[in-house]
């Protein structure tokens, strides 16, 4: 198992105030420089930042005689003007703008009071009206909010109204969506280079997309109702170059609240956060969205990412609309630079009672977990969904404590049933989590995220926090959402947790808050050791034909055509193999094999050709933890003495914790 990785650098020890965090550089033997924020935090977290410019070349649009930012230029686009600078006042014209049943009702009597109670909308088909917050439920007043939607949307014929009528199953309702930020991505609104605003904080999400997106209030939204335009001060840039390859237990939930807990909740407000790095290009754009969907947790006014590829790629088959992507200038000026190195992050988590109350999750192993929510805009997207099964898959255990899954919209509901988990066999998310003893995933909304009216499913409501008090003395829940302010979720007493899918997971099936590597190293070591094997067969055996022909196939190898092996294999070795014949403990296995050479204690006696000792060693202290929860364990056989030895001894070392074990011609399959 690999160790936790502590990345403390040398000289790491600097106070600065958030002031200091712009103007401030650090003398430093190395090229970085170091500094903690206000809060205190863990010594094993740090966090390098410089102010000076990256020397990264962003790509360039246009003439660089005013270089801007990529906040900087798609304000000037939408303003009409040839620059802006940050601290400019511009009219900006809007090119989308979303309201919800929250803040829709308040932004159309404004609209309505100012503009006329005939007026009509600027232009019909820029206007996204999305239902989402407090759906499911009989409160009356959340009901009207939706029917205030419905009725403005039909009366002013609004183009794009994603309806709920039959609360009682939403699937009756085609037109709904769920949750407005992630239906907006997914319905194509969100464009690059374009002018997003919407009467909700987590506009900000859409930034993923290389859109100005942001948050507005009431007043402005039904100014924006009526004229398309707002006047708006041009923020400044702060930003945040994360390099280096992302570990495969980190999440991009995970660098949102190293950020956060880095600058804290008001570190960045009014700026626009502009996310680079090499770690970024790797994201897909779902952790893109993550990432912008928490800005507003640190204040910032918007975030962005540049459009590359996996943006257009993202966008082929869901807009029509052409659109520009802009990008910052090389010579732009950003009020500060952030640097991290991603490879060196370990899982975090926000305690309460607020975004930027971070600690590494292995320091809270201690905290008793009473439920666990994974859904939300931020956390509650399909790849989320398929983190979480992952990890249950790893673990192949069940949670301890009432784990909510509430898929973001209908589409990520459609997703969980029917998109498979990789190395799962062909198991969709849904399975995985019915295995793992997981709620059933429930209607899209937004659900507990924000509380909602008190029979809001998964609500940590007084009932349920006084039964979940009883038994823990608190109410404990970790959750994938973005805020854990007091009384966030339902309950005031309510302790939130903010980590990612992993970690949710992870806590859900131990009942404390865990580390994810603690489930998700058993599947990175067990690919090590299949890598080795299999290139250890095929390096050694190529000149036997069947081999040969094995090797192609399990290059290739996928679950479908190991099952299909499975079919033709030696049945006279089946029994001798499986725990479940009738030689049940090693030695019958052993006896009633002509074909076994039988040695009562198998060990590496005579040196493999194909296990070297030191993977020997290996395989012998982690082969049990290793295979428990595993779907599939290739081992492998070539039918020689000494390699068959050393398969013996992989079977032997598994078989007692899995249900099947199967002897294959040329390697051996453990189910
Ligand atoms: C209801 C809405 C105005 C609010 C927001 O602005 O973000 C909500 O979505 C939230 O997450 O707190």
């Amino acid at each position: 198992m690999a160790s936790s990785a502590s990345f403390a650098l040398p000289g790491s020890s600097f106070l600065h105030n958030k002031k200091d965090l712009s103007v401030s550089v650090v003398p430093s033997t190395s090229q970085l420089s170091i500094y903690k924020c206000k809060q205190p935090i863990s010594k094993n977290i740090v966090m390098a930042m410089e102010t000076q410019q990256s020397e990264r070349k962003p790509a360039t649009t246009g003439s660089i005689k005013t270089p801007m930012s990529m906040t900087e230029k798609i304000l000037a686009k939408a303003s009409g003007k040839g620059g802006v600078r940050a601290g400019d006042n511009v009219w900006v014209n809007v090119d989308v703008f979303m309201t919800n049943d929250i803040s829709g009702p308040g932004s159309i009597g404004i609209f309505r009071r100012e503009f006329g109670q005939n007026a009509k909308v600027w232009d019909r088909e820029k206007v996204v009206v999305i239902p989402d917050h407090y759906i499911f439920t009989s409160d009356e007043r959340a009901n009207r909010n939706v029917d205030i939607l419905r009725e403005f949307s039909l009366e002013q014929n609004i183009k794009y109204f994603y309806d709920i009528k039959d609360l009682s199953n939403f699937k009756a309702n085609p037109d709904y969506k769920g949750v407005c930020h992630i239906a907006l991505a997914q319905e194509g609104h969100c464009r690059p280079g374009e002018v997003l605003l919407g009467t909700d904080s987590h506009t900000c999400t859409a930034g993923a997309f290389g859109q100005f997106a942001t948050g507005i209030g009431n007043t402005e939204a039904g100014f924006v109702l009526g004229t398309g335009a707002l006047l708006l001060k041009v923020p400044e840039t702060l930003r945040f170059v994360m390099d280096g390859e992302m570990p495969d237990y980190l999440l991009a939930k995970d660098l949102i609240l190293q950020i956060i807990g880095e600058i804290s909740v008001a570190g960045a407000t009014y700026k626009s956060m502009e996310f680079v790095g090499t770690t970024i290009e790797s994201l897909n754009m779902e952790e893109r969205m993550t990432l912008c969907n928490m800005v507003i947790e640190a204040g910032g006014k918007n975030g962005v990412i540049s459009a590359d590829t996996t943006t257009f790629k993202y966008l082929e088959d869901k807009t029509s609309v052409p659109y520009e992507p802009v990008y910052s200038d090389a010579q732009a000026s950003f009020l500060s630079e952030f640097r991290f190195d991603i490879s060196n992050l370990e899982p975090l988590v926000a305690k309460p009672h607020s975004p930027d109350n971070r600690a590494l999750a292995r320091e809270c192993k201690d905290i008793k977990v009473d439920r666990v929510y994974i859904g939300s805009c931020t956390g509650g997207k399909t790849q989320d969904f398929l983190a979480a099964a992952k990890l249950f898959l790893a673990a192949g255990k069940k949670v301890k404590v009432p784990t909510f899954l509430v898929p973001a919209t209908q589409k990520v509901w459609v997703d969980i049933y029917t998109v498979t988990v990789p190395g799962s066999g062909g198991k969709t998310c849904s399975q995985i989590f019915e295995e793992a003893g997981c709620d059933t995933p429930a209607s899209p909304s937004c659900a507990a995220c924000m509380g909602g009216p008190k029979d809001t499913y998964a609500r940590m409501n007084e009932a349920q926090a006084s039964y979940l008090f009883t038994l823990s003395i608190r109410g404990v829940c970790v959750s994938t959402t973005n805020r854990n302010f007091p009384g966030r979720m339902g309950h005031k007493e309510g302790q939130i947790y903010l980590a990612s899918p992993y970690t949710a997971a992870a806590s859900a099936l131990t009942g404390y808050i865990t580390d994810p590597r603690h489930f998700l190293h058993q599947i990175s070591h067990w690919k090590m050791v299949l890598e080795r094997v299999k290139l250890n067969v095929f390096s050694k055996h190529m000149h036997e034909p069947k081999l040969k022909e094995r090797g192609r196939e399990l290059k290739t190898m996928d679950t479908k055509k190991v099952c299909e092996d499975v079919n033709i294999m030696d049945k006279k070795q089946m029994a001798v193999a499986s725990p479940h014949g009738s030689e049940d403990s090693d030695e019958g296995r052993e006896k009633s094999s002509p074909a076994t050479p039988v040695q009562s204690s198998p060990d590496l006696s005579d040196e493999s050709v194909f296990i070297t000792s030191h993977l020997f060693d290996f395989l012998d202290s982690s082969l049990p933890i290793t295979v428990k929860g595993c779907q599939w364990v290739l081992l492998y056989r070539a039918g020689r003495n000494m390699v068959y030895h050393s398969a013996h001894l992989l079977a032997r070392a598994t078989c007692f914790l899995v249900p099947v074990c199967w002897y294959v011609q040329f390697y051996v399959l453990i189910r």
